[in-house]
């Protein structure tokens, strides 16, 4: 079978869309593995796809899965993407959109100059919504990793996020710790790790080794994610720049039980088909 798709990216974080309201397809994890191999298939970090909605109140169905198959509950720079795909295939003309995710309703909206703003939703704070094995819901937690222990945030933005503050994310030991804390036993869904280097009250830089792909050069909900916590514990205003090895990202927050904006790029590289 032949598949059309198109290859998109936000900030470098690099996705395969699938829009399957006009073929027809049902894909397993080892061919998403396949398709997601660099060397034998598309190569992406997320392949993502466009689907007719199962609730009355939203324009599509929005899936996500990592490169190692695994489906999760959202996005954020696959959202961006999201939002210019189902424009380019005309299936909508709508320039502010409702998609259903594993992880809720996303809203999208087109802004200028190709950015694209994402009403995440309210973040999650209580440990049982990543899911997270916590006593009790706290801004911050200690996370015992082989002889270290760690302060954490724990934040669900619809996906499981722990973030760490560290004095420099460009020497974040990202690739060493963040698979330990990716697989640690507390987090039964696997979890991704920000590492946040807090720069002033409107600014930081972050690092996100990600759930099920591994460093990614961004990472959207990550972002969301560290600028929550970085704004619960004091650190943050409610409108942050986060800078990320692709890019960055704005994030206005104003605070628990309020929804979450992000805004950013979302950019197309090519066409492509191929065979299954
Ligand atoms: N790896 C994530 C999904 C992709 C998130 C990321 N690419 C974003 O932009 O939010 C997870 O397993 O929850």
């Amino acid at each position: 079978m032949l598949l059309h798709f198109t290859k998109m990216h936000g900030l470098g974080n690099d996705f395969m869309m699938l829009d399957l309201i006009s073929q027809k397809v049902r894909l397993r994890p080892e061919q998403i593995r396949r398709l997601a191999d660099r060397h034998r298939g598309v190569g992406f970090d997320q392949l993502l796809t466009v689907e007719a909605p199962e609730r009355h109140d939203a324009d599509f169905k929005y899936r996500i899965f990592n490169a190692d198959g695994s489906e999760v509950e959202n996005c954020g720079n696959g959202a961006r993407c999201f939002a210019v795909f189902v424009h380019d295939r005309r299936l909508t003309h709508k320039k502010e959109l409702l998609v259903e995710t594993a992880g809720g309703l996303l809203g999208l909206k087109l802004a200028d100059q190709g950015q694209v703003s994402v009403d995440m939703g309210v973040p999650r704070l209580h440990p049982d919504a990543l899911p997270f094995l916590a006593q009790a819901q706290a801004t911050s937690y200690a996370l015992q990793v082989e002889q270290q222990t760690y302060d954490i945030g724990a934040v669900s933005m619809g996906n499981p996020h722990a973030v760490l503050r560290v004095e420099s994310a460009i020497q974040a030991p990202v690739e060493t710790l963040g698979p330990l804390i990716e697989q640690h036993a507390r987090f039964p869904k696997r979890v991704n790790v920000g590492f946040l280097e807090v720069l002033d009250r409107q600014s930081g830089r972050l690092r996100v080794y990600e759930r099920g792909a591994g460093e990614t050069q961004a990472c959207g909900t990550g972002a969301c994610a560290a600028m929550v916590y970085g704004r619960l514990r004091g650190w943050f205003d409610e409108q942050v720049t986060l800078q990320l090895p692709g890019g960055h990202l704005q994030i206005h927050w104003a605070g628990p039980d309020q929804h979450l904006t992000m805004t950013g790029p979302a950019q197309r590289v090519f066409e492509g088909q191929i065979y299954l």
